[in-house]
């Protein structure tokens, strides 16, 4: 796991290392700027110096700007560089570089209709987007939106005679805390950002317009000398299981926990095989689907490793769990509403690890506060962006408000803040999935660029992965480190089965992904 940051945090992390006398502004800037040139030569090894056309804007992003238009000239590049805004008025380190450039090539004042045309009339080279980076609150100019915007769509239409377009920090115009688009953000074949990552890279806003990890291409990090220590409150992105997923040779079956998930009527139980079938197969000890009475022939004949019990109520369930072997419960898929607010309850009353996903969510939603009251720290809720709009509207709300100035709310703010109400782990998913504690621990995975996992978009895919994260829990991880681990897996298993995937694959990859990892 690595971490990232907002653009907060960033500005923190870089005000207390210049305040401190560590380093200067100017020597980041100088190693920025550094970073992205040495990063175009290994992205693009066979890009032989020619024209790179460089748009610099009106602050430190901008300042980063001259530095690669002085580093690029040096290694023989032609350059055309552009400013939008008064160099007067850029601040100070900008300023420097500025002038360090302007006794080496020119600055053209920004001219949309000029650039609009250099843009067309590019075939190769490189672009620089210097524009605007962590410092961008508000929309850009609506001309600048609007010249991109048409060399975006031309370069689309020729994909082999174009130029490569590398974006400093953060394609300009997009939020780099929510990765929202404030309307005409650029887009880019490499994006070099410093120090760190921002939750922006890698979240993955739904458009139109698509923002976030949909426009930053290939995201590199460089290192510009800021202090290593983790900041405060940082998020973790999910790279990599957290835990160890093998088993040892003296492991025994009740070693590894015994899951139990919930089914519910007749002719309804395919998603509860699907979250039993991924909760053995992540290596559950033990797996148990609990299905009413008139469903039993029914699961009977499809079921063999797994066992099978007739549960007709809650009452009966918490008969059940006084065996204390029982370590992990998934409710919700297939199970129904009726029967959702009767177990619910009685799961909630044992103080079990938990899964609650699909029907054990929204049966509560009507009236949520009473079954956040029930909610612990074992739980974890696995809603998509409809039952989390559900259960917590106003927080969906926020995330759904057009933007109009930065930082915009993101979705890591969302689901701490759904967290922290519902007293639980919350894991939001999506192509980009947030996992939060009430404690404010976050993490994100994202299934973005090279991590894509489209054909997870298919029926009973969350059923898995609240199977995944059931199946964790039974083998001890805990509720936050089950949540990212699963979802984890869940994208890595879709990954390794490619296209034409169905939710029926998802657990049958997973002694695959699992070799891959070395177990
Ligand atoms: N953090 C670090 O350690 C390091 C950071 N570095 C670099 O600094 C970048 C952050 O720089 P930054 O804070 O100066 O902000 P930036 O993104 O250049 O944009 C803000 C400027 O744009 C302006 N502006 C905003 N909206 C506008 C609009 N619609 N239309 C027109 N103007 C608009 C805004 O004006 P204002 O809002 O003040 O009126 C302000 O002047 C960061 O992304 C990285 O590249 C590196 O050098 C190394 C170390
Ligand atoms: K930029």
């Amino acid at each position: 796991m690595s971490e990232i940051l907002s653009s907060a945090q960033m500005r923190g992390i870089e005000q207390q290392a210049i305040a401190s006398g560590a380093v200067a502004g100017l020597e980041l800037m100088e190693r920025a700027g550094a970073g992205v040139v040495a990063q175009i030569a290994t992205v693009f090894p066979d890009l032989p110096p020619s024209t790179a056309l460089i748009l610099c804007g009106p602050g430190n992003n901008g300042g980063d700007g001259f530095v690669i238009a002085r580093l690029l000239h040096e290694r023989g590049w032609d350059i055309d560089l552009h400013l939008l805004g008064d160099p007067a008025r850029l601040p100070p380190d900008a300023r420097s570089n500025y002038q360090r450039w302007a006794a080496i090539g020119p600055v053209t004042p920004w001219n949309d209709a000029k650039i609009e045309d250099l843009l067309d009339k590019m075939a190769s080279g490189l672009v620089v987007d210097a524009l605007f980076g962590t410092g961008l609150t508000r929309p850009m100019p609506p001309e600048t939106a609007r010249t991109w915007h048409g060399f975006a769509t031309l370069l689309h239409r020729a994909q082999n005679a174009r130029p490569q377009v590398v974006a400093v920090d953060i394609p300009s115009g997009l939020c780099s805390d929510s990765g929202r688009d404030f309307e005409g953000a650029f887009w880019a074949d490499l994006t070099v950002s410093f120090h760190r990552a921002k939750w922006g890279h890698y979240l993955a806003p739904s458009g139109p317009p698509e923002g976030g990890a949909a426009r930053c291409g290939l995201v590199v990090t460089v290192d510009i000398g800021l202090p290593q220590a983790p900041a405060p409150g940082s998020v973790q992105l999910v790279e990599r299981p957290s835990s160890f997923l093998g088993k040892t040779m003296r492991a025994h079956k009740y070693g590894h926990g015994h899951a139990l998930v919930l089914a519910g009527g007749a002719g309804k139980g395919g998603a509860a095989r699907l979250a039993a079938r991924a909760a053995l197969r992540v290596g559950a000890g033990l797996v148990t689907v609990a299905a009413s009475q008139p469903a039993i022939a029914e699961h009977a004949a499809q079921l063999t490793a797994i066992m099978l019990r007739a549960l007709p109520d809650g009452y009966t369930l918490r008969g059940m769990l006084q065996d204390e072997r029982l370590n992990a419960l998934c409710l919700g898929p297939g199970l129904g509403a009726a029967r959702a607010q009767d177990m619910v309850p009685a799961a909630l009353w044992a103080k079990r690890a938990t899964v609650l996903d699909a029907d054990a969510l929204t049966a509560f939603a009507d009236d949520p506060a009473p079954y956040f009251a029930q909610l612990h720290d074992k739980v974890v809720l696995t809603p998509h962006l409809g039952e989390f709009r559900q259960l917590f509207p106003d927080l969906a709300a926020r995330l759904a408000a057009p933007v109009s100035r930065g930082p915009a709310y993101s979705k890591i703010e969302a689901v701490r803040a759904a967290a922290a109400r519902a007293g639980c782990v919350v894991l939001l998913k999506g192509p980009d999935t947030v996992i939060a504690d009430p404690s404010g621990r976050a993490a994100l995975h994202s299934a973005t660029g090279a991590n894509a996992a489209p054909w997870l978009a298919t029926a009973g895919s969350g059923d898995v992965l609240a199977g995944l994260a059931c199946g964790l829990m039974a083998r001890g991880h805990s509720a936050f480190d089950a949540a990212a681990n699963a979802a984890w897996l869940h994208a890595a298993a879709a990954r390794a089965f490619g296209p034409g995937l169905i939710a029926e694959d998802l657990p049958e990859m997973l002694p695959q992904v699992f070799r891959e990892l070395g177990l």
